[in-house]
């Protein structure tokens, strides 16, 4: 007989378990159990083994659907200030070019950041954080990238620690030096990008304070050959890499990460065949961003048929950040994965369960099985595809992380 910590009946699970021959991993009139914070059973609930009711919480869904917790698995959630009034100059016809040269754009995040303290950045963080709590998602991936220096990079990091021990959330740290060239080294790239490797990461590994290495590799960012300088020195590190790739323009980006068996390709707008192929064969999964797509009114859509042809992973992730996705919400990007894009909503669901935990090099989570941690949500819904179907209806019932109730 099982001792459960808690069990939960009376729901239908979408448990997005790719082993199970039904769409969802789908199993009705189910329930689970859970045990020390993971899942000790699952199934019909006409099989569920005994345990003693008098001693044992149990909370019934009434009916309800249960899937996994929500990850988010790209967001640049650490930064100071915002860039409402470029929002407004580009509604007027300014062009980026024209802002970034009047020192706007990233530089303008750039130097509200390096001014911010520890607590500012925490609790601007922590606002976002909360946004995403209310909407089921238990697990964030938190870029740095807007210090662009050893010290303010190192400030970003330290404050995702600060976070993930004081917010519910679970944060993993990425770092990503290499996301603009700050202006101290306008037309020096080579000379930021030995920083980056020889100054930043070595610290960063060293102070144990991120698990993966991002690049903006594109003409806007860093290039081809410099982009290979970072992930050679985090290889060396021992930090897995993933890239933001193809998403203006193809500087082979993605063909880069796979060659290093990176996490993820992220963006990928314009990304070829041969790209899709080295992704494949490297098992680097696709990170889809719709809602940088649509505030930036792209118009190239990301190879979806192409990565469903070679059975690439494709997640889905909010990339909030000021500049061009300042949309802090994931339930919306179910959505626009499904309008925009036109991929399923079993694909957009899996996008941030299963195939979000993959990007993030995770794999005690995003389904619900035995063994994974209990973390789950609850929802006031008929069918698993509402999810990505409706936006902005407040229908998450109740959420659990490591098998424990969350106030939200
Ligand atoms: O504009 C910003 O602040 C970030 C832009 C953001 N960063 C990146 O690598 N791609 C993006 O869209
Ligand atoms: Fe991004």
């Amino acid at each position: 007989m099982i001792e459960p910590d808690l069990v939960i009946c009376d729901v239908n699970l979408a448990t997005m378990d790719v082993d199970r021959s039904d769409a969802y991993g789908m199993i009705e009139q189910g329930a689970v159990m859970i045990k020390d914070g993971t899942i000790a059973w699952l199934g019909k609930q006409a099989d569920m083994p005994r345990f003693d009711a008098l001693v044992t919480p149990v909370h019934s869904g009434k009916g309800a659907w249960l899937t996994p917790s929500l990850i988010d698995c790209h967001t640049h959630i650490l930064f100071a200030g915002n860039r409402a009034t470029e929002f407004e100059q580009r509604l007027q016809g300014v062009s980026y070019q024209q802002i970034a040269q009047q020192g706007g754009g990233i530089a303008s995040t750039v130097r509200a950041t390096r001014e911010a303290d520890h607590e500012t950045l925490f609790v601007n963080a922590k606002t976002r954080l909360n946004s995403l709590l209310r909407e089921g998602v238990t697990t964030v991936e938190s870029k740095t990238g807007y210090g662009l220096d050893t010290e303010n990079e190192l400030k970003l990091l330290e404050v995702n620690t600060l976070l993930s021990a004081h917010h519910p959330i679970d944060i993993h740290s990425t770092f990503l030096g290499a996301h603009a060239l700050p202006p101290e080294y306008a037309g020096r790239a080579d000379e930021y990008i030995d920083i980056v490797c020889n100054d930043m990461l070595p610290r960063v590994a060293e102070l144990n304070l991120a698990t993966a290495v991002d690049v903006f590799c594109e003409n806007v960012g860093f290039s081809y050959e410099q982009t290979r300088r970072v992930f050679e020195a985090a290889t060396k590190l021992g930090l897995k890499v993933k890239c933001h790739a193809e998403q203006l323009s193809n500087q082979k980006g993605t063909e880069l990460v796979a060659e290093f068996k990176g996490l993820s390709a992220d963006h990928i707008e314009y990304l070829d065949e041969a790209g899709v192929i080295a992704m494949a064969n490297a098992g680097t999964t696709a990170v889809l961003l719709p809602g940088a797509f649509y505030f930036l009114r792209e118009t190239q859509l990301p190879p979806i048929e192409l990565l469903r042809k070679h059975h690439v992973s494709m997640a889905i992730a909010s990339d909030f950040n000021p500049g061009t996705a300042p949309l802090c919400s994931l339930r919306l990007m179910l959505n626009m994965g499904c309008t925009l894009f036109r991929m399923t909503p079993e694909e957009t669901l899996k996008g941030v369960t299963c195939e979000a935990a993959k990007a993030l090099g995770l794999s005690d989570r995003g389904v619900l099985k035995e063994g994974m941690r209990a973390d789950i949500a609850l929802w006031d819904i008929s069918h698993p595809a509402q999810l990505s179907y409706q936006f902005g209806v407040n229908d998450l019932l109740n959420l659990w992380i490591l098998g424990k109730l969350i106030q939200y």
